[in-house]
């Protein structure tokens, strides 16, 4: 699918304990198979909610899905097949293609799972013994850069949420336990003594970790920014836009296409207060999907304290996100990013827009009107170079001049 960094880890000797951002599919590469299973195969992302995908229960089952995370070409077919069941038999298929652009709407259903849909049951081949020893094929393992995935084994859908993916062995007791006091019939003695002293392996597996990412680009700005409007400006997604603070509850995606191939993903997030990393407001909700992206665009509001309006300067506007942002998980603003001067159309604000750029430096700024979609095309460029670029910067906090 899109937007998917992945990191392998082994792991081996003692329960390791690490922790993973929700969104996190944990996939096996090679291993023993942990005792739990995936229930339901990952096939789109809700941006909002991700679906409960492990079964914690000791379930036999084994659905995986082999392909890691299917992106919207799965969905919209099984949709379609889902929609083709329910509407009548004339209704043609051309009747309810309109998801064809992965926007909004398209993504925001919820996808039932069809336990048969697409999920071929002959798992076996991927658990045939292969003919290598286990040391052979922990060599191979380090050579490869990146092995194939056998087995999605679990989704982490909720903060804090453990699992066990390889097990520690059990220690030895060491020579001291062999004395009188252990009672052991003559028969297997010698067998027992040897089980109790060295004790037992511990299981062994090779994970990939993968953080789904529900857009390349996340657009960052304070409520009533015109982030909605911008979104809408750059894609086909029609999010709700309004005159009021928290108009979006709901990530809304867009998608920007760019010569017919590439496809630039941007999610518009609602709106960040202060104090949002403390929870405030819908802060954690939020700051949990702004993690998610790739590149931030800060949405700035050039007109928040023009023509008598009480608001914040765009300079702090930015101040404050960062600072949000780092509190939530230090090192997130160094991601690349870009900030978008918005409403530029308003009395005053080109005066802003200039003292603006005096202030904030390191990163590239675009005068937009999200409304007239002035300076819009500007922006797209400015995006799709900033997801090339070999050196993109993020904002510095330090660079960032205000009062
Ligand atoms: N003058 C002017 N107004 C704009 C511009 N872009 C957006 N607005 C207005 O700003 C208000 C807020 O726009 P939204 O797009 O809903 O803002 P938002 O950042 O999505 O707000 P939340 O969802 O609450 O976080 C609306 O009244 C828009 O019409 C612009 O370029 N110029
Ligand atoms: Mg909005």
């Amino acid at each position: 699918g899109n937007g998917l960094s992945k990191k392998q880890i082994g792991t081996r000797g003692p329960d390791k304990v690490a922790q993973v951002p929700v969104g996190t599919v944990i996939h096996l590469v090679r291993g023993e198979r942990p005792s739990f299973t995936v229930n339901k195969p990952t096939r789109s992302l809700d941006p909002w909610d991700i679906p409960d995908a492990v079964d914690d229960s000791a379930d036999s089952s084994n659905q995986k899905n082999k392909d890691g995370i299917n992106g919207n070409e799965a969905e919209r077919e099984s949709s379609n097949q889902r929609e083709k069941q329910t509407y009548p038999s004339t209704c043609s298929k051309t009747g309810f293609s309109n998801a064809e652009d992965g926007d909004a709407n398209s993504i925001q259903h919820q996808v039932e799972f069809d336990e048969n849909d697409q999920f071929d049951d002959d798992d076996e081949e991927f658990w045939e013994d292969e003919d290598e020893t286990e040391e052979e094929a922990l060599d191979a393992d380090e050579d490869r850069e990146e092995d194939d995935i056998q087995y999605s084994v679990a989704e982490m859908t909720r903060p804090g949420q453990r699992l066990i993916v390889a097990q520690g062995g059990e220690g030895g007791l060491g020579n001291a336990s062999i004395g009188r006091d252990v009672r052991l019939s003559k028969g297997n003695r010698q067998e027992e003594v040897a089980r109790l002293s060295t004790g037992q392996a511990g299981t062994e597996s090779f994970l990939v970790l993968e953080l789904k990412s529900i857009a390349d680009v996340g657009l960052v700005g304070l409520p009533n920014a015109g982030k909605s409007t911008l979104l809408s400006a750059l894609s086909r997604a029609r999010p709700e836009i309004a005159d009021y603070a928290f108009t979006t509850l709901r990530p809304n995606i867009g998608s920007l296409t760019y010569d017919y191939y590439l496809s630039v993903k941007v999610a518009d997030i609602p709106g960040l207060i202060k104090g949002a990393h403390e929870n405030r407001g819908l802060g954690h909700a939020f700051l949990r999907h702004i993690e998610r992206t790739k590149v931030l665009s800060y949405v700035l509001d050039l007109a928040a304290t023009l023509n008598g309006r009480k608001g914040i300067p765009p300079w702090e506007q930015l101040r404050d996100l960062v600072v949000e942002l780092e509190h939530y998980q230090e090192g997130m603003t160094k991601r690349p990013s870009l900030i978008v001067a918005n409403k530029i159309d308003e009395e005053g604000a080109e005066a802003m827009y200039e003292e603006l750029k005096r202030r904030v430096q390191g990163v590239p700024i675009f005068p937009v009107c999200a409304i007239l979609q002035e300076g819009v095309p500007d922006l797209r460029v400015g995006l799709r170079d900033l997801m090339d670029a070999s050196d993109p910067q993020g904002v510095d906090l330090s660079k960032i001049i205000v009062g």
